[in-house]
């Protein structure tokens, strides 16, 4: 099938999915159908799981031995102390052993560390890279950092060992490295030279998906071992030249979807899976597709991992299903929804029609004087209002780069690097940018119009605030968003921030979500259009 027809095929499948209740999902007797068949699936692979009491080890990559599948921990455990069962694949170093449990009490205790270990391996927190023994060329690379962040330092030593892990941490935290280098070395330890694809990385936009492959390369490029990144937007064919030659690749779904459909990717060696941004890959009604791409993975002795800085309740079941006795780690208790407590949010109700008037004083405010050469990052919800809002400033004689759904990737990837590059300081953008870019220095992020889900707007804060800096967050709230008012309080209460008193006026209650919303790829809304099913690109 050519690309357009292709590309049109999948954008007819886009869903315009309307949130905040505003156009309701009706539950259809296929859904039903649909849900029954999701829930014997699940109880099927329950009682399978349950009788396997060994994980096979996966030939391409060492696997921990098997977690006992039936131990579930029934609280957080506590700091670590000496005793890891024998046998382990992981080897935790002398010198980590050897240090005080004082130590590894503080560690805890400093960066609020909740692990959930259902295999008691009890690993110890790597308080130094020295702790660690990683292939030369990688402990060159990331010893270039002063030491492995929370994140990194719990869920390596699990992850090396092979386990599952559920990976929480704040915006900023360095979640990429955290999977990536136990990711790559695994693949050097086992010796496998095969050209199989035996990592895959799924991300849920284009621009992540690309930066993440820029930063596994950082990795890869002294070393035997080939990446390559999938995404739609660009023509396939050196897509399916890098293909043949891969053992990682990083992909947006629906560009992985298409070249599995036509033979070009095979995905049955893949035994080291992630899911990045795993909330928003696992939203409802998108499980489809990433159950397709997961089917086509190793079945037996994969090693699925999944990292976010948010992990809604409502995605928590779901990830189950795709899971073997996962090891969860939270790095500053991410059980309620947070944000990073290094962002100074600053709410200010207003009357809608009053933004973007308002819009032009806080660029005075954050980008003029000394603060001239700031980078400040506009986020839009709309595609038209983005448009809109990007004229208006270029009338106003800003040099602003843009991000939305309406431009070419072409045009959206010259957006970014002008922005990175400092080519230009302004960026606008809709939720297409709110997750995961790791955009250096971006001192302010300009909430013009608030995301559809609280969600989405800790991860478009997250945006500044990153590997240790601090930023401002100004957010411009709203009688549309009045539903969201008890979340958006719930945050800043939880990160010590002021909450203006008329945004309490809005009620403090926080709306359960009906179905999860979709902000990454949020589209103009058509309030009367049937919800269709969105495809990531
Ligand atoms: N050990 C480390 N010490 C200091 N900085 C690090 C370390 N590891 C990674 N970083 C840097 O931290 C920044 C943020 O990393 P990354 O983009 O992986 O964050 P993240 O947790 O994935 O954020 P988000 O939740 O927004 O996706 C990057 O610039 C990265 O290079």
């Amino acid at each position: 099938m050519s690309d357009i027809k292709e590309d049109k095929k999948r954008k007819n499948q886009h869903i315009e999915d309307v949130e905040n209740g505003k156009v309701k999902k009706h539950k259809s007797d296929k859904k039903d159908k649909k849900e029954k068949k999701h829930k014997k699936d699940k109880k099927d692979k329950k009682e399978k799981k349950d009788k396997t009491s060994k994980k096979e080890k996966p030939e391409d990559l060492p696997a921990a031995d098997a977690a006992p599948v039936e131990a579930k921990s029934s609280k957080k455990s506590k700091a670590p102390t000496q005793d890891i069962p024998a046998g382990t694949v992981y080897q935790q170093s002398a010198e980590l052993t050897a240090a005080p449990q004082s130590e590894v009490d503080a560690f805890y205790a400093e960066n609020e560390v909740e692990v959930e270990d259902p295999s008691k391996l009890g690993f110890r927190p790597l308080l130094s890279f020295s702790h660690i023994n990683l292939d030369s060329k990688i402990q060159k690379e990331i010893s270039k950092f002063p030491k492995p962040t929370p994140i990194q330092a719990v869920s390596w030593p699990y992850l090396l060992n092979g386990n599952d892990v559920i990976g929480v941490a704040e915006t900023g935290s360095g979640k990429t490295f955290a999977f990536g280098v136990p990711a790559v070395n695994n693949l050097v330890t086992s010796g496998n030279k095969s050209n199989n694809v035996q990592v895959l990385v799924i991300s849920p936009t284009r621009e992540l998906a690309s930066q993440t492959y820029d930063n596994l390369v950082i990795l890869t490029e002294k070393l035997s071992i080939n990446c390559c990144c999938l995404y739609g937007g660009v023509p396939k064919e050196q897509q399916r030249r890098d293909l043949k030659k891969s053992q990682i690749v990083v992909a947006t779904p629906g560009r992985l979807l298409d070249l599995m459909e036509e033979g070009a990717c095979d995905l049955s060696h893949v035994s080291y899976l992630v899911l990045d941004e795993a909330d928003r890959m696992l939203e409802k009604g998108f499980e489809d597709d990433i159950k397709k791409i997961i089917g086509n993975t190793k079945s037996e002795g994969r090693q699925t991992l999944m990292f976010t800085a948010t992990w809604p309740k409502e995605v928590r079941e779901l990830a189950s299903t795709f899971m073997n006795a996962p090891v969860k780690v939270s790095i500053g208790n991410r059980d309620e929804l947070s944000a990073n407590k290094r962002i100074t949010q600053i709410v200010e109700v207003i009357d809608n029609f009053k933004k973007e008037r308002r819009l032009m004083d806080l660029l005075k405010k954050y980008q003029s004087g000394e603060k001239k050469n700031d980078k400040v990052l506009i986020f839009a919800l709309y595609k038209k209002e983005a448009s809109r809002i990007e004229r208006s400033l270029q009338y106003n004689g800003y040099k602003v780069a843009a991000i939305h759904g309406d431009l070419s990737q072409q045009q959206r990837t010259s957006a970014l690097n002008d922005f990175k590059k400092g080519t230009s300081n302004l960026l606008l953008a809709t939720d297409v940018a709110a997750r995961g870019l790791d955009i250096p220095n971006v001192k302010t992020v300009i909430n013009l119009t608030f995301p559809l889900t609280v969600e989405d707007y800790v991860h478009r804060i997250g945006r500044t605030g990153r590997a240790g800096q601090y930023g401002t967050a100004h957010t411009l709230f709203t009688e549309n968003e009045k539903h969201l008012a008890g979340g958006l309080v719930n945050i800043l209460n939880g990160a010590n921030q002021p909450v203006p008193e008329e945004l309490t006026r809005f009620g403090t209650h926080t709306k359960k979500k009906e179905h999860s919303a979709y902000g990454a790829f949020y589209k103009d809304v058509d309030i009367t259009a049937k919800p269709k099913k969105i495809t990531f690109d």
